[in-house]
């Protein structure tokens, strides 16, 4: 069943329509960025699937419920499953870290002496140990949107909603923030959606991305399909930085989803410095005797290291050939198949 189910949302504001026919559902576990230009719907998005606004037609599903048909009071309740981290934290600066992330515990009821243990436990959990007596004021950015990202998870929400929760901060900030976004997905099983304008935040965690423009989603695929070049959207192309690989229009026009028999999987892989070391296309000959065709190809920083991404095309459907690439790289996806004549 999916956690999240928005069907056919639309949101007018005075004539101007925010959001348009926006359908797509959410499974447990995912990580889904959306990204979209300034004025997209995103923050209307946002507030939508936080039940903080109501669409003006169409329906949002949250683990079965129905938020646009709920009273007030029961759309208290169903918030809770909602963790929030915001671009500016929005931390009370009176209050401690430990004090910040207890108040959503103290809001709920939850006794002291529990509200204790899971406080400490989501200090932990978000690497602040030692910093818990600590005030807003004392931290860096980094350290108060671990805060921020603690509060979320205080009352063990089964959605965790990002709205630009790196966008405040320094690259390599971004980097250690997002490392923990996907370590909580790992751990918890969490469901994460950022929302965000920076293909970077995308690039590094997310699986799926919806590209929305001017209130509707334009694209809505695998982030390593999209980063392949496997979008012909001109707004998505836009966010996909130049430099980056593309599939050239021969090879996309040739690419099927599903294999046929005997055609060549074309994969996107990403590697990182130390992955970067592993000699990937002469072991792919050598122990599984395959021709690589480099396909496309950048080397440079991949989110603020040192890496490459490849477009690869094998002359073999070899799962051993690929876990091999899965582990050897930072990431690994199947674009599509091509065609062993083309
Ligand atoms: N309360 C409102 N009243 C009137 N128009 C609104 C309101 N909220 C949003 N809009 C309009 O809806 C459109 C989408 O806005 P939204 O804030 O959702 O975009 P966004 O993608 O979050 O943009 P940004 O990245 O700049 O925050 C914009 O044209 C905006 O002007």
């Amino acid at each position: 069943m999916s956690l999240l189910r928005v069907e056919h949302a639309s949101r007018r504001f005075a004539g101007h329509t925010a959001l348009q026919d926006i359908d797509f559902e959410v499974h447990p576990g995912e990580i889904l960025g959306v990204i979209g230009r300034s004025g997209a719907g995103k923050t209307t998005l946002l507030r939508c699937l936080s039940g903080l606004e109501r669409p003006d037609s169409g329906r949002i599903v949250i683990e079965g419920e129905d938020i646009t048909a709920l009273p007030e009071s029961r759309l208290v309740q169903v918030r809770r499953r909602i963790g929030l981290v915001f671009q500016h934290f929005n931390l009370l600066q009176s209050r401690t870290v430990a004090g910040n992330v207890a108040l959503p515990l103290e809001i709920a009821g939850v006794p002291k002496a529990a509200r204790a243990a899971r406080v400490a436990e989501l200090i932990e959990l978000v690497g602040l140990s030692g910093h818990k007596r600590k005030r807003p004021s004392q931290l860096s950015g980094g350290q108060k949107q671990r805060v921020g990202i603690a509060r979320a998870l205080a009352a063990q929400p089964a959605l965790l909603l990002c709205d630009e929760a790196t966008s405040a901060l320094d690259p390599e900030t971004t980097v250690s923030i997002l490392d923990l976004l996907l370590d909580i997905n790992r751990r918890l099983g969490l469901t994460i959606i950022l929302i965000t304008h920076e293909m970077e935040v995308i690039r590094r965690i997310a699986r799926r991305v919806l590209v929305l423009d001017q209130g509707r989603i334009v694209e809505d695929g695998p982030t390593a399909a999209l980063l392949g070049g496997a979008t012909r959207h001109p707004v998505t192309r836009a966010f996909l930085s130049e430099g980056r690989p593309r599939v050239p229009d021969d090879v996309m026009d040739a690419l099927r989803d599903a294999p046929s028999q005997g055609a060549h999987p074309v994969l996107h892989v990403v590697l990182d410095a130390p992955a970067g070391q592993t000699p990937l296309l002469s072991t792919l000959g050598r122990r599984f005797g395959l021709d690589v065709t480099v396909v496309q190809a950048t080397v440079g920083d991949i989110s603020g290291r040192a890496g490459a991404e490849f477009v690869l095309r094998l002359s073999d459907q070899s799962a051993e050939a690929l876990d091999f690439i899965r582990q050897a790289s930072q990431s690994m996806e199947v674009i599509g198949y091509v065609p062993a004549d083309r």
